[in-house]
């Protein structure tokens, strides 16, 4: 199960991550996003490795994002809100088929983006869940009110399966490394509300400019 010390996953890391997300003004620091993926895909290792199609698949796009941030024009990826303004006004994004620009920021962020609203419904149904409640289907039925809609049937089936792998409820709290249900629940309560806001900002960026269904 858990990786050596360095990759232990502390829940209340990747909630101050998410809350450095977002600028006095509400924009949307693409830094801090990734730092906040990069804690949950250490998580999602310590699982196991029959989740590493998942973790491979999100450390990918996280990387993308980091080579923009720390690359010759990484000043226009410093928000997501400047990220947008810097690709559209550089034709930097396909946008009806993939094309020229199959990794643009704009579509990879939009991958990550439609992962946190999976994230927060399954953190909400984990929140106000019970001790019998199992965590395979809360993550399933998380899954299918979001991400499933956008992929296609072979990726249903292998994240079903691999739901089914997923540890009890009383295990899954104990790897989050925060202490007893009681405080798992408090700190999930603190975290959603973050969460939520960063991703109903995001929305409203990429439904303000159409790019909701970049290819
Ligand atoms: C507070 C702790 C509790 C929660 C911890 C959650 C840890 C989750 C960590 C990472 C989640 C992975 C995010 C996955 C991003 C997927 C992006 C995506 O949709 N990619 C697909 C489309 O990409 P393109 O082809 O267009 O480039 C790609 O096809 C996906 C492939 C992999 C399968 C993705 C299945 C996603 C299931 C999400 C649930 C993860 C289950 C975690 C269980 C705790």
């Amino acid at each position: 199960m858990a990786g050596s010390e360095d990759q232990k996953f502390s829940l209340l890391e990747v909630l101050n991550t998410f809350k450095l997300c977002l600028t006095d003004n509400k924009e949307v620091y693409i830094e801090h996003y990734v730092a906040g993926w990069r804690g949950l895909v250490k998580f999602l290792n310590s699982l196991g490795s029959v989740f590493g199609f998942i973790s491979k698949d999100a450390a990918t796009k996280i990387q993308i994002l980091i080579n923009y941030l720390n690359g010759e024009n990484g000043s226009h990826y410093v928000t997501a809100q400047s990220m947008v303004k810097y690709e559209l006004e550089n034709e930097l994004v396909d946008i009806t088929k993939r094309g020229s620009h199959p990794e643009s920021g704009c579509r990879t962020l939009l991958r990550l983006h439609r992962a946190l609203r999976w994230l927060e419904l399954f953190l909400e149904r984990l929140r106000t869940s019970t001790e019998d409640s199992k965590t395979s289907v809360m993550c399933a039925d998380a899954y299918n009110e979001s991400l499933a809609q956008h992929h296609p049937w072979v990726v249903r089936k292998a994240a079903g399966m691999a739901f089914c792998m997923l540890p009890g409820r009383p295990a899954f709290f104990e790897v989050m490394n925060v202490g007893s249900p009681e405080q798992v629940v408090a700190v999930l309560g603190e975290a959603l509300p973050l969460i939520s806001e960063v991703y109903q900002i995001t929305e409203a960026l990429y439904a303000q400019h159409n790019l909701l269904d970049l290819p």
